[in-house]
C-alpha cells in the first residue's frame, strides 16, 4: 500500500508510533518497550523518515527483529522530504562556527583525533565510543597499564635499517598492529565501515569487522576489495606497492538462535573474510553507564517514566533481545569450528591463563587478550597483565597459539612492549573511531602513519633492528608483575 505524508505524520506518539526506514513505513508501537536502544529514540522519530538516524546505528538486517505485521506499506517517494528525520541529539558543536575540523596535519599523536572528534560527534555518539563499564575502572586500568612497563634500551646497535613487517594469523602485515572491531561505525562517519576499510586497505593494515556493523558484511568486503584493486592499478603504473594487501577478519557475536549465528558465519565466509574471531567476553552487555544516562534523559523528556526507570538498569538485562548468548560454552566451539571450516578461529576477550590453555586444547589458532576496551567486566585485567600471567603459568602455549592483545594503546612505541612479552600484534579501537569521525578514511591513514612512525622510531631508540629482537629483556615489567594474580598469594 502507498501511504502519504499526512497519514504517516499523524502517528507520532507512544500510543501510535510509525517510522519510515528506507522508504517503508513501520508501526513500531508494539516494539517500543522492547527496543534495546530505548523507546524514546523511536518516539522522537515517530511520524518521520528515520532513515538517516537509523543508518548511523543499524544495518537493514535489524528490521527482521520487528514483530510480524509491523510493515504498513511504502511511503509515497514524493513525500519523503516533508518527513525529515529528527536528530537524536544536539547538533555537533564546532570549535568556531563554520570553521570545521582543524587541518589534519595538527594530528601528531593518536590522542589528537579524540580532541577533534569531540567537536564533530553528536553527544550520543561520543558517549557510545568513549563510554566504559560501570565506574570506568577497567578502561582506566587499560590506559595506565602501558605506562607501567618501561623499556630497557640498548645502545650502539646499528639501527640504520629496521624490519617491522610481520604476519598475523599467517597473513602478511606491514606492522604488528590491526584495527579492532567496533560496532556501529555509522555513528562515527556517514560512510560507516565502508569508509573505514578504505583507509585500512590504503595502508595495508588488517581490520576486524564487527557483527553489529552499520554496513552489510558484503558491502564492507566489496569496498575493501575495490580499494585494493584501485591500489593495484596504481602500482602497476610504475609505483611499487609499499606493502602486500591486507585482510579483513570477522568478529562474531553468537546470537541465542543458532540459525542467526550460522547465517552470520556463512555470510562472512562467502564474503571472503579470512578468519573468525568469536567474542567471548560478552555473555551479556556490560553496564554502559553513560549510554544509560542518555536513555533515561530522553525517556523522561518524553514523559516515559517507566521506560526511564528501566533504562537505568539497561534494557537488555530486563528483556534479553537474543543479541548475545549467555549460554555459550566451550562445547559450542566445535560447532562453530565445523561451520566456519578452513581458516583460523580466534577467541576475543580471553582474560586469564587457564582460558588460554583451554583455547589451545579446543583447536583455536589465536586468542585476543582483551577486556573489550573496558566496556564489559568491572575491574577486568588489562591485556598486558594477562600476558604476564600466561608467561608465568602456561608458557607452553607461546608459539603454539597467536597471542593478540588490545585495550588502551595510544602510542605506537608501546606495541613493542607487547611484542617483547610474546604477543603477535596489538589491536587498536577508539583512536580509529575518532580519526574516522574527524577526517574519514584519511584520518584512518594518518592515525596508522602516526602509530607506525612511533613504532619504528621506538625500535631504533631501544636498539632493535627487527621484531625478532623484541625479547622480554628489553622491558622492565616489574611493576605490573608485582600486581599479577598469584595463586599462592590469593589463597586467603
Ligand atoms: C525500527 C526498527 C528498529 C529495530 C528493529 C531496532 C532494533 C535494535 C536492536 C536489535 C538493537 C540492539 C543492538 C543491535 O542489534 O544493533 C538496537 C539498538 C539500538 N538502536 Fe535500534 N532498532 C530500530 C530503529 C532504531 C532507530 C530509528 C534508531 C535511531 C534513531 C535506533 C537506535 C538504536 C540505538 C542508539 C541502539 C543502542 C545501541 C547500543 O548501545 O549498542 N534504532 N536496535
Ligand atoms: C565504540 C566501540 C565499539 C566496539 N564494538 C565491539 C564489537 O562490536 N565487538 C567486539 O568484539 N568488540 C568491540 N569493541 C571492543 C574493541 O574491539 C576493542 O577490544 C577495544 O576497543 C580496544 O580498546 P581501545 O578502544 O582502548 O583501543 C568496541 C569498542 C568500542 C570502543
Amino acid at each position: 500500500m502507498l501511504l502519504n505524508a499526512a497519514e504517516v505524520a499523524k502517528h507520532n506518539t507512544t500510543s501510535s508510533c510509525w517510522i519510515v526506514v528506507h522508504g517503508k513505513v513501520y508501526d513500531v508501537t508494539p516494539y517500543l518497550e522492547q527496543h534495546p536502544g530505548g523507546a524514546a529514540i523511536l518516539v522522537k522519530q515517530g511520524g518521520r523518515d528515520a532513515t538517516p538516524e537509523f543508518r548511523k546505528v543499524h544495518s537493514a538486517d535489524v528490521l527482521e527483529n520487528l514483530p510480524q505485521g509491523s510493515l504498513q506499506g511504502e511511503l509515497d517517494p514524493a513525500a519523503l522530504a516533508s518527513l525529515a528525520s529528527a536528530p537524536t541529539s544536539a547538533p555537533p558543536s564546532s570549535p568556531s562556527p563554520g570553521a570545521g575540523p582543524p587541518h589534519i596535519a595538527h594530528c601528531i599523536t593518536a590522542l589528537d583525533f579524540e580532541a577533534v572528534a569531540r567537536g564533530v560527534l553528536s553527544h550520543n555518539s561520543l558517549s557510545y565510543v568513549s563510554s566504559s563499564a560501570n565506574a570506568g575502572l577497567s578502561l582506566e586500568g587499560n590506559l595506565s597499564s602501558w605506562s607501567r612497563i618501561s623499556f630497557r634500551p640498548r645502545v650502539l646497535r646499528n639501527v640504520s635499517s629496521i624490519l617491522i613487517r610481520t604476519e598475523i594469523l599467517g597473513f602478511a602485515s606491514p606492522l604488528p598492529l590491526y584495527a579492532s572491531a567496533m560496532g556501529q561505525l555509522g555513528r562515527s562517519h556517514p560512510g560507516g565501515e565502508v569508509e573505514f576499510v578504505r583507509g585500512l586497505a590504503r595502508r595495508g593494515v588488517h581490520g576486524l569487522i564487527s557483527t553489529v556493523s552499520t554496513n552489510s558484511t558484503e558491502e564492507i568486503a566489496a569496498a575493501f576489495r575495490g580499494e585494493q584493486e584501485k591500489l593495484a592499478e596504481t602500482t602497476s603504473n610504475g609505483v611499487t606497492a609499499a606493502f602486500p594487501p591486507s585482510q579483513l577478519h570477522f568478529q562474531l557475536y553468537c546470537h541465542n538462535d543458532r540459525a542467526v549465528t550460522l547465517a552470520r558465519i556463512r555470510r562472512a565466509k562467502a564474503a571472503g573474510f579470512r578468519s573468525l574471531w568469536v567474542t567471548v567476553d560478552t555473555p551479556v552487555l556490560g553496564k554502559r553507564t553513560s549510554d544509560r544516562r542518555i536513555q533515561v534523559t530522553e525517556a523522561l523528556e518524553l514523559g516515559l517514566e517507566r521506560a526511564a526507570e528501566n533504562a537505568g538498569f539497561g534494557w537488555r538485562s530486563h528483556a534479553p533481545a537474543g543479541d548475545f548468548q549467555p549460554a555459550l560454552s566451550w562445547e559450542d566451539l566445535a560447532w562453530i569450528r565445523k561451520e566456519w571450516g578452513e581458516g583460523p578461529l580466534v577467541l576475543k576477550g580471553v582474560q586469564c591463563a587457564e582460558d588460554v590453555r583451554l583455547a589451545l586444547q579446543h583447536g583455536c589458532q589465536g586468542v585476543v587478550l582483551s577486556n573489550h576496551g573496558g566496556r564489559q567486566a568491572h575491574t577486568a585485567p588489562d591485556a598486558l597483565t594477562t600476558l604476564l600471567e600466561i608467561r608465568t603459568y602456561c608458557p607452553e602455549v607461546l608459539g603454539k597459539l597467536e597471542i593478540l592483545v588490545d585495550g588502551g594503546l595510544r602510542d605506537g612505541s608501546d606495541v613493542l612492549k607487547a611484542i617483547c612479552l610474546g604477543a603477535t600484534a596489538v589491536g587498536v579501537g577508539r583512536p580509529f573511531f575518532y580519526a574516522l569521525a574527524a577526517y574519514g578514511s584519511r584520518g584512518i591513514e594518518r592515525c596508522i602513519d602516526i602509530l607506525a612512525e612511533e613504532l619504528a622510531s621506538g625500535m631504533r631508540l631501544i636498539g632493535i633492528a627487527s621484531l625478532d629482537e623484541a625479547k622480554p629483556e628489553r622491558v622492565n615489567a616489574s611493576r605490573l608483575f608485582n600486581e599479577m594474580w598469584r595463586p599462592e598469594r590469593s589463597r586467603l
